[in-house]
């Protein structure tokens, strides 16, 4: 049945408030406006970042909502003006959107785009600045312009890239967040040169991650850092050399990451959102260029803090927003080296289930061997 220019009632899990468990719900999916793509999910990773914003510490976390950003799946139908993708193409949503013509996406400089920041940041579409998302009338919030936790979602033309469509897309879903942060983080934004020790601080999905994108930049030594020491070895399997384990040591973290290297590590990346340990991060790095990358999100009201003296002397505090990859550009690039094996997918998915068992996916993840939990949305 043509369900183009229909309202589509669909399953999805609604988060009614804050730390209460997702609920299935029949929602309203109403028609994609101008410049906008109904898609229909098929596959949805969970990402520490939607159990981040469900906790209530996000200060742009709007409940009622749909969470959910890091999926896969085929377009349904497109608004007015879109010409980038049709229906049938297999489509990996952006939260971090591309629009090509904006201030930022102009500069050279950064991955961010303005063009529809403001009115995701606010759960809504840009056009209206309503919701396309409604249950029995009542608007239900949009999540970082994606909600992929429904069987289908509305996005901006902007956050929409499209892919081979004989990639499989219970696979490259993860890259549609997670692991494109890691490799980008050391790829783009610090761009890790050959022979570098790096540290990576936290060994989930994003930090296995930049593991493997500092192996592939021809790093000497990658020391992972982690308070699970069962962690060490899948590590290996992504390229960590060396581990540590903070509470097996007396000094601070970041002293004895600086004995360990004569001096401190070249690049260190954060990958926990934890602003103690963004401290330590930069702290271990080498006096006159070592470079911190953070990556971790940290809770509202969380500040990070050092000596003034670190930077004097030389240490670089970085971050980075979806590993600095340009999404619509480069997704379907990143896509193509999975293909070709050049990057692995398959080793981060620990768990498969299906979108009705969402709540338990999200106790998973809080189980130190779960890695990614891959949703099944149609099963
Ligand atoms: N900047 C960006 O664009 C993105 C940021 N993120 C953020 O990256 C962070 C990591 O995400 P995942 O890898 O999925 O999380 P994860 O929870 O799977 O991994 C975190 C790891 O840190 C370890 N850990 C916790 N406390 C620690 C401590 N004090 N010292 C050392 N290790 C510690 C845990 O044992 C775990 O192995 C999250 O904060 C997430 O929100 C995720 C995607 C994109
Ligand atoms: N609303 C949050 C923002 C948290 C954040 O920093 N998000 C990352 C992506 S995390 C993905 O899993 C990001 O890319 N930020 C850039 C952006 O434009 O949002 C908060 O305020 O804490
Ligand atoms: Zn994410
Ligand atoms: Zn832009």
């Amino acid at each position: 049945m043509a369900t183009q220019g229909q309202v589509i009632t669909c399953k999805a899990a609604v988060a009614w408030e804050a730390n209460k468990p997702l609920v299935i719900e029949d929602v309203q999916v109403a028609p994609p406006q101008a410049g906008e793509v109904r898609i229909k999910i098929l596959f949805t990773a969970l990402c520490h970042t939607d159990a981040y914003t469900w906790s209530g510490k996000d200060p742009e976390g709007l409940f009622p909502c749909i969470l959910g950003h890091e999926a896969a799946g085929i377009v349904e139908s497109v608004g007015e003006g879109v010409t980038e993708v049709q229906p049938g193409d297999h489509v990996i949503p952006c939260y971090q959107a591309e629009c090509r013509e904006c201030k930022f996406c102009k500069s050279g400089k950064t991955n961010l785009c303005g063009k529809v920041r403001a009115a995701t940041g606010v759960g809504v579409m840009m056009n209206d600045k309503k919701s396309r998302f409604s249950i029995n009338g009542k608007p239900i919030y949009h999540f970082m312009g994606t909600s992929t936790f429904s069987q289908y979602t509305v996005v901006h033309d902007v956050s929409v890239a499209k892919v081979d469509p004989q990639a499989p897309l219970e696979k490259i879903c993860l890259l549609g967040c997670g692991v494109p942060t890691g490799l980008g983080a050391v790829w783009n934004t610090a761009k890790v040169e050959a022979g570098s020790i790096v540290a990576v601080f936290g060994l989930g999905t994003v930090g296995l991650a930049v593991a493997e994108g500092a192996k592939a930049a021809g790093a000497s030594r990658i020391i992972g850092v982690d308070i699970d020491s069962k962690k060490y070895d899948t590590a290996k399997n992504f390229g960590v050399t060396e581990f540590v384990n903070p509470k097996d040591h007396d000094k601070p973290i970041q002293q004895v990451l600086v004995d360990l290297t004569d001096g401190g590590v070249d690049y260190s990346f954060e990958c926990i959102g934890n602003v103690s340990v963004m401290r330590a991060a930069l702290e271990c790095c080498h006096k006159g260029w070592g470079t911190s990358v953070i990556v971790g999100v940290a809770a509202s009201g969380q500040e990070i803090s050092t000596r003034p003296f670190q930077l004097v002397t030389g240490r670089v505090w970085k971050g980075t927003a979806f590993g600095g990859f340009k999404s619509r550009s480069q997704v379907p690039w990143l896509v193509d080296k999975y293909m070709k094996k050049e990057i692995k997918v398959d080793e981060y998915i620990t768990h498969e289930l299906t979108l009705g068992e969402i709540n338990k996916a999200f106790d998973l993840m809080h189980e130190g061997g779960c890695l990614r939990c891959v949703l099944s949305m149609h099963e």
